[in-house]
């Protein structure tokens, strides 16, 4: 009998390669043109890719607003430019949209994405403004027919490291919409004094530890450890907090980070004086029975747009208002978790 030849069996070797996990290294994910394959995969996990933003409430934002083709609109908030894009076409067209947004950077990408896709100057025109110059642009065009504001940040400002958005990753302590402008969140608590920054905690978010935190931040300070980095400033909230029992520790920490980056983001970019005065200047901005969508992101900023629609609407301004919130469906919140926290509030110009 012949003796069987065996190959030796080979182990293939295993491939090293992993799933990038720093945002530079998502070079497909910032590449949503070429590598469409992934971008679908990275959604249909319930994640958004980096680099891209997605956009909350769509369809109820574009139901209320009931868009018709030759109509004039603003979208405050550009972002990403997926509501913009959604609100262009319904124009089919004809018609016109002006959007703003303060980050110089983002708005410029967005701004080439629209146009490669067919929005130019013709029916588009994006301004790098702060959306409570609204009366301005209002001016030009004779008031809008539609308005929409989405408040807040974007996930591709969020998940940048270099803006110092999020607490989960290491970046500068910068946390502005525009970095051109202004001071960041290290050199505001350069000066700041324990009593302004825990006032700040507790009007911007309602922080019930903002007295501990003040206190630890600033006694950092004082020894000269300069709070510069989103790091530092999670490692002074969780020692700060290690007082806490085991079981509520991680949670605690957790939504104190993101209490506290959002109460230093909202005092850098003035978030709460634009908002106010985009509402005041809402009412002229709008024509006889125009619409207007407001999506929020957290309680101080809901009670404010609230207020300021249920005053219009006593004094006449506002034909209708949203008297409750509207919020995004489970399905949505499942599929993109950064949808949760989000009110949508809406009003409609009187006729008069
Ligand atoms: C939630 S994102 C908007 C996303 C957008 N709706 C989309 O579909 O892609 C909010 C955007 O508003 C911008 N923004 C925030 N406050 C602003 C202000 N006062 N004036 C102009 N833009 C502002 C931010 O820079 C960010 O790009």
């Amino acid at each position: 009998m012949e003796k069987e030849t065996q190959t030796p069996h080979k182990r293939r070797v295993r491939y090293k390669g992993k799933y990038p996990k720093k945002f530079e290294e998502k070079y497909k994910e910032l590449q949503p043109e070429k590598y469409k394959d992934t971008i679908e995969h990275v959604i249909s996990k319930g994640n958004t890719p980096a680099g891209m933003h997605i956009s909350i409430m769509v369809n109820e934002i574009l139901d209320f607003l009931d868009i018709q083709p030759g109509q004039i609109g603003f979208d405050a908030t550009l972002g990403y430019g997926g509501h913009t894009k959604a609100m262009l076409e319904k124009l089919q067209g004809n018609g016109y949209i002006y959007a703003t947004d303060v980050d110089p950077v983002e708005s410029q990408k967005t701004k080439k994405r629209l146009e490669d896709q067919g929005y130019g100057e013709d029916i588009l025109s994006i301004r790098l403004q702060n959306f409570c110059t609204i009366d301005e642009i209002a001016k030009e065009t004779g008031g809008f027919d539609f308005i929409l504001a989405d408040l807040g940040v974007s996930s591709m400002q969020i998940d940048n490291p270099k803006r110092g958005f999020s607490f989960k990753v290491d970046g500068p302590l910068d946390l502005r919409l525009n970095q051109e402008k202004g001071i960041s969140a290290a050199e505001r608590l350069d000066t700041i004094s324990r009593e302004e920054l825990a006032g700040m905690l507790y009007e911007n978010s309602d922080e019930p530890y903002c007295e501990e935190l003040a206190k630890a931040i600033t006694d950092e300070m004082r020894k000269g450890n300069r709070i510069d980095t989103t790091t530092k400033l999670r490692e002074v909230i969780e020692k700060t907090l290690d007082f806490l029992p085991e079981k509520e520790k991680k949670d605690t920490i957790k939504k104190t980070c993101q209490r506290t980056f959002q109460a230093l983001r909202i005092d850098v970019n003035r978030e709460f004086e634009v908002l106010y005065e985009f509402m005041e200047k809402l009412p002229n901005a709008l024509r006889p029975g125009g619409r207007v969508a407001i999506l929020t992101f957290h309680s101080g900023e809901d009670k404010l747009v609230k207020q300021a629609l249920k005053a219009g609407y006593k004094a006449g301004i506002y034909s209708d208002y949203a008297r409750d919130v509207i919020r995004p469906t489970a399905q949505e919140c499942a599929q993109n978790g950064r949808a949760r926290s989000t009110k949508m509030r809406w009003a409609v110009r009187s006729k008069m």
